[in-house]
């Protein structure tokens, strides 16, 4: 069974899957930042934790580490399904646009691995409009649609909340938050608008995108403002 959104699922963003014994305590899957690691398929074979994965392998282009290959990361991606315990794939919005992720979108539904689209925007936060249209895109073509903007202002983040709240009470599945400094709380505070995945490092100074706190302080204030 894959991954199932229907509750908030909190995620340790790593590199290291050894992480997962200290994650365990707080979260409820692992996301493997396949990018970050050194011989991710390895390590992904060699995994004996409890935690499901989510797995990631992001391309420079989407702000992640993977700069070789286009179709190869994919193909990673792909042999990455094989392994038990991932029960949710990680696919940028843009490979879906393309066409590029179609057979591995294919490949995960066969393996009952749940599929989150995501869109990134590390230099500012659209309009209203525009959020709308990049997240309702990502839910018509993943089981969740994912988008990480970066806020600057208040503005940002309520933009942001908004539109995570129109979403989900139109019951699609939907993963938002807000990145940098401004937009930390929204990590805490976009679950309580329906935000189904937080991400969280175990160790704060492995965080895997701007203004994440650590895990255990994510867990704790999404379980104190339910
Ligand atoms: O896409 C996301 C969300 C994220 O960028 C964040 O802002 O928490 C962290 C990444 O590890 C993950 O793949």
């Amino acid at each position: 069974m894959g991954l199932d959104f229907d509750s908030f699922v909190l995620v340790a963003a790593t590199a290291n899957l050894s992480d997962e014994s200290a994650a365990r305590e707080h979260a409820d899957a692992v996301e493997f930042r396949m990018d970050l690691a050194a011989d991710p398929l390895a390590e992904l074979r060699a995994y004996d934790g409890e935690l499901p994965i989510l797995v990631t392998n992001r391309a420079v282009w989407e702000g992640g580490e993977w700069d070789g290959d286009d179709d190869e990361r994919l193909a990673v991606l792909e042999d990455a399904l094989a392994v038990d315990a991932v029960e949710a794939v990680d696919v940028e919005l843009e490979s879906l646009r393309s066409g590029a992720a179609t057979e591995l979108r294919a490949a995960a539904r066969d393996r009952d691995v749940s599929v989150v689209a995501s869109a990134h925007d590390f230099e500012g936060t659209p309009d209203e409009i525009e959020l709308l249209d990049t997240l309702s895109d990502a839910c018509e073509r993943a089981d969740v649609g994912k988008l990480a903007v970066t806020a600057e202002t208040r503005a940002d983040t309520l933009a942001l909340l908004a539109v995570t709240h129109r979403l989900a009470s139109d019951g699609r599945t939907v993963a938002t938050m807000a990145m940098g400094e401004a937009g930390s709380h929204t990590r805490a505070v976009a679950p309580v608008y329906g935000s189904t995945i937080g991400y969280a490092p175990v160790d704060p100074d492995e965080a895997t995108a701007p203004g994440q706190y650590d895990l255990e302080t994510l867990s704790r204030l999404v379980a104190d403002l339910e």
